[in-house]
This record gives C-alpha cells, structure tokens and sequence, in this order.
C-alpha cells in the first residue's frame, strides 16, 4: 500500500537519562491521516517518544518536524499551539469542572477574545463562545457524552471519564492527537466502545493520530501502521499483519513474559 506524504518526520532521536537511554537512534514518519501505533514491552521507550514529540524532555540528539516546521527545543506550550494534542494515560481532566468545561477549556488556546476586548467589544465576544460552544457540543455529539455534559469530570463512570479526556484533547482541534493508553484498565465492553468512538472519530475529523496501545487487540484492528520498539531500538515497522508475524517482535514479547 502507497504511504501519504509524511506529517511528521521523526530522525535519530537520542534520549538519555544518566545511564539510561530511553531512546537509541529512533526514526519513523507519519503520514497525514494516519493511525500510527508505537507498541513495545514496558520500557521500551514508548512514552519517551511521546514526550519528546510534545516537548516534555528535550533529546540530547536527532530531530522531529510537523509539516516541515520543527518541532525540536520548542516549549509544550508552543507546540501544543502549533496542533500537538495529547491524552492522558491517567486522565488530564479537571475533576471539579463539568465535563463540558473541561472540553472549553481545551480551546482556550483557539480563544482570541481577552477578558478586557471581551468587555469591550461584547457582541464579539459573544460571538465567538458561541462558536467555541458549538464545537464543543459536536465533540460531545460525536463522542456520546450528551447525559454527562454538565456532570463534574470527578464523578464519570471510567470509561465515560477516558472518552471525555479524548474529547478534551479533540476540542483542541490537533493537527497530530497523540493517544495515550486510551483502553488501559477498561474491561472489554468499554475497549469495544472506545474502539468504535476512535474509528468514528477518524472519519469525521481530518486528524493523524499517534496511538501508544498496550492491547494488542485494538492495535491490529485499528493501526494502519505499527512501531515496534525494545531498549529504545526501533525492532520493526510495518502494517499491522507484518508487525504480528515478525520474528523479532514476537521474540521481544515472549521473552519480556517469560
Ligand atoms: N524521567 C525519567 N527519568 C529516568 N529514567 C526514565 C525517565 N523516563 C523514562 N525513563 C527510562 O527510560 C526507559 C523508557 O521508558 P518509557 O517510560 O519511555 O517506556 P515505555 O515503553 O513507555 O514503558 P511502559 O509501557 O511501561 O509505559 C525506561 O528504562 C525508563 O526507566
């Protein structure tokens, strides 16, 4: 199958951490409107290489660019502004916010209006969280979280909690999503769910997601291409039906089980 011309460009990144290098010569692309997994036992450098993209730890070597611009020694901030969205593994909400502040609060960086302009000039103030509203609502739409909207993000069953922290990070309108997790600790009925929310989301929404999955399941369904990492060495690459069958992959998961 032909690959879309790369969104992001991933050479050579080096992380170390004294004498542990989490990242040894890592380099991948993804193309725009893909959903690229990064899969590897514990340790492997997965995480690592999300927080390098979003510019948590800053790789002693190697470079990342975003559709040619690059991303490398820039802020979180910076290149959150600049499409870079991620979810978090152990939820990024704010507990007491309802859940649909919680998604407003997720463009407040697509926000123009200031508090004082916002007196000033009302009507367009107005305006404009009346568009931010209407987003928010077709994330909320689109993700089934009509009956949670204004329950404090504390008090979500789970799984309804996991689906709100995707659409917070959604609500951003990101280039690039980088999915943390987003089925850890669900039982399969709510895994089933996320996996449907995801592929819906993929349809609707003109977005190249980054999927850091330690089931395997949702891996091969949902991936159109696979990582595969071990000691911060990429081990393989490929679809998904190449990943599964490559001998060092298997090698690398049975040996971490054994
Ligand atoms: N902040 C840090 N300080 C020191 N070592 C770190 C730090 N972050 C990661 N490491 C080390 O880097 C290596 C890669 O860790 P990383 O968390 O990226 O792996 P992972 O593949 O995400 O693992 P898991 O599946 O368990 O989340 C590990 O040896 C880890 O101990």
């Amino acid at each position: 199958m032909e690959r879309l011309t790369p969104l992001l460009e991933v050479r050579d990144l080096v992380l170390r951490f004294g004498g542990v290098t989490a990242l040894d010569g890592v380099s991948f692309d993804v193309g725009a409107g893909e959903l690229f997994a990064i899969i590897g036992p514990n340790g492997a450098g997965k995480t690592s290489i999300f927080n390098c993209l979003n510019g948590v730890y800053r790789p002693q070597q190697g470079t990342i660019t975003l559709d040619g611009t690059p991303l490398t020694g820039r802020s979180p901030a910076a290149i959150a502004s600049l499409g870079v969205a991620r979810t978090f593994q152990n939820l990024g909400l704010f507990e007491h916010l309802s859940l649909i502040d919680n998604l407003m609060l997720g463009r407040h960086h697509l926000m123009s209006t200031g508090m004082l302009s916002g007196m000033l000039w009302w009507g367009k103030a107005k305006r404009e969280e009346l568009a931010h509203r209407e987003a928010v609502e077709s994330i909320i739409e689109l993700l089934e979280l009509e009956s949670y909207r204004r329950m404090p993000a504390g008090l979500l069953p789970y799984g309804v909690a996991k689906r709100a922290e995707l659409g917070r990070a959604l609500a951003m309108e990101p280039a690039l999503l980088l999915l943390d997790e987003p089925v850890a600790g669900m039982n399969l009925e709510e895994t089933e769910d996320m996996a449907r929310y995801l592929t819906e989301v993929r349809r609707q929404l003109p977005l190249t997601m980054i999927l850091v999955e330690h089931d395997m399941r949702l891996v091969m369904d949902l991936a159109t291409q696979v990582l595969a990492l071990d000691f911060g060495v990429v081990i393989a690459s490929g679809t998904p039906a190449q990943i599964q069958d490559d001998p060092q992959v298997i090698e690398a998961y049975l040996g971490g089980a054994a």
